[in-house]
């Protein structure tokens, strides 16, 4: 089952410049900052209600915040709900005929399992899961 609206993520050329619009933009200073090698990106994290922003930067070129950067200009890069089962969502969705872009839940940022969906599978958003890894 779908929860929650966890975060937006936008794609950021300077994450120092964009923490600090942001902390002015939300009036609230980020809970957190965290690399994710996985992902080769640098991630900084506001609350805002019961949902996030995430700000991401590609610390590679192989990073698909790079990649993504290269041909848009910055802004929102993917939607993130947070879900129950996650293994159970993947199932559901791939029977519904989306494109899972990882067939295995992987290790995402702020202590979560995360699954994409493709943009082209899901009316040009990109989707991504998020479920949380318990203590
Ligand atoms: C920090 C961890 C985690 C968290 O815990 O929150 C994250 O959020 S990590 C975020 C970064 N990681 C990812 O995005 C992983 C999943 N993404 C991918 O696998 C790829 O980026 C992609 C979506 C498969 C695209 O890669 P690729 O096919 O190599 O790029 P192209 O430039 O060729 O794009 C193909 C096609 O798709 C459109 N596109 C690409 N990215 C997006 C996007 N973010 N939103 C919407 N559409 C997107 C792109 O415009 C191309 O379209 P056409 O030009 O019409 O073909
Ligand atoms: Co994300």
């Amino acid at each position: 089952m779908f929860t929650n609206l966890e975060h937006l993520g936008l794609a950021v050329n300077d994450l120092e410049a964009a923490t600090a619009l942001y902390t002015t933009l939300l009036g609230a200073a980020p809970y957190k900052k965290e690399h994710v090698a996985g992902e080769a990106v640098d991630t900084v994290f506001f609350q805002v209600g019961g949902s996030k922003i995430e700000l991401l930067a590609g610390t590679s070129p192989d990073s698909a915040i790079t990649k993504f950067l290269a041909k848009k200009p910055e802004g929102i890069h993917h939607v993130a709900f947070e879900v129950d089962d996650i293994r159970a969502e993947m199932a559901r969705l791939k029977g519904e005929g989306f494109v899972l872009l990882n067939d295995e839940p992987k290790r995402g940022a702020d202590n979560k399992l995360v699954c994409f969906v493709h943009p082209k599978s899901a009316a040009g958003v990109l989707v991504e899961l998020c479920q949380t890894i318990p203590a």
